[in-house]
């Protein structure tokens, strides 16, 4: 039998970033990626990502969280995802900080008067080999990739850090005149991201307002990354553009990012959506059940 057939789901979004959480606190069994991915199908509950909440394991934690993509894949951290495991926790609990462990490591939330969340995504990572990257680089600011003629590239140069998944942010003057559909899976699967990476253009508006759009690793283009935004935020403030606050526009809508001075945190601030909730159909497994 598989894990998720006839399981209930909730269907949210962050930004317009499709989310969908299932919840495996009580019935603790793994999901593979064959089952995320026929989950994701046009008959399941397409998403982005795909939130699974465990029992904790770490003490003072409220769940252990994967984080599945469209393609079946894993992820260590997921912005908007998280900001909408924490409405569906302190609807549940009533508290009013809630922390959540994935992967890349320990995550705090909590929301706002105004019914925003706030995700800590914790401290970016900059070192090549923590990105990571194929080659040893000493500056990550901007690292020799570009794609196109030699001679005259269509992009080059990137920003690239780890938000507890690796990014790459190319500064661009107008985030639209790209065709990200076609130039996001090429640098996605670069032989330099020996994990893949998150692709992202960026530009600045001002030194408190930036606009993004990304091709995700696994998911394709999404309206809103979270941890994009912060990918892009802090790789702005690291290179002079912008201040430590800004406000990241993505196709979805606004986030508001602090890479916080005192400890280096970076804060995300957006809002979360509540869609339908179901049950996912048993028939979508059938070819993982007989595999
Ligand atoms: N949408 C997510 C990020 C998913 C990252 C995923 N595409 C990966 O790194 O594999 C966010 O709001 O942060």
């Amino acid at each position: 039998m598989s894990t998720l057939g006839n399981h209930p789901f909730v269907k949210m979004n962050g930004l317009g970033n499709r989310i969908v959480v299932v919840d495996m606190r009580q019935k603790p069994l793994a999901i593979s990626a064959d089952e995320a991915r026929a989950a994701a199908g046009p008959d399941g509950a397409p998403f982005d990502q795909m939130m699974a909440l465990y029992p904790a394991k770490t003490p003072g934690t409220d769940a252990f969280v994967r984080i599945y993509n469209t393609d079946g894949s894993e992820a260590g951290a997921c912005g908007n995802g998280t900001r909408c495991i924490a409405s569906l926790v302190a609807k549940e609990t009533g508290k009013s900080k809630m922390t959540f462990e994935t992967a890349a490591g320990l995550l705090d939330s909590w929301p706002n008067a105004d019914g925003r969340f706030t995700v800590d995504m914790g401290v970016p990572k900059f070192a090549w080999n923590e990105v990571p990257l194929a080659d040893e680089f000493q500056d990550t600011r901007a690292i020799a990739l570009q794609i196109g003629p030699i001679d005259k590239p269509i992009l080059h140069s990137p920003s690239v850090m780890s938000m507890g998944n690796p990014h790459a942010i190319f500064w661009v003057d107008d985030v639209n005149a790209y065709d990200l559909s076609r130039i996001g899976p090429m640098l996605e699967n670069h032989p330099i991201f020996p994990e893949r990476a998150n692709i992202s253009l960026a530009q600045v508006v001002s030194k408190e307002h930036l606009i993004v759009r990304t091709w995700e690793r696994g998911a394709g283009l999404t309206l809103a990354c979270g941890s994009a935004a912060c990918a892009a935020a802090v790789s702005a403030a690291r290179t002079r553009r912008t201040g430590r606050t800004v406000t990241v526009t993505l196709p979805g809508g606004d986030l508001v990012i602090e890479w916080r001075e005192k400890d280096n945190h970076v804060l995300m601030t957006g809002p979360v959506a509540y869609e339908y909730e179901g049950r996912f159909d048993p028939k979508l497994f059938a070819a993982s059940d007989a595999a």
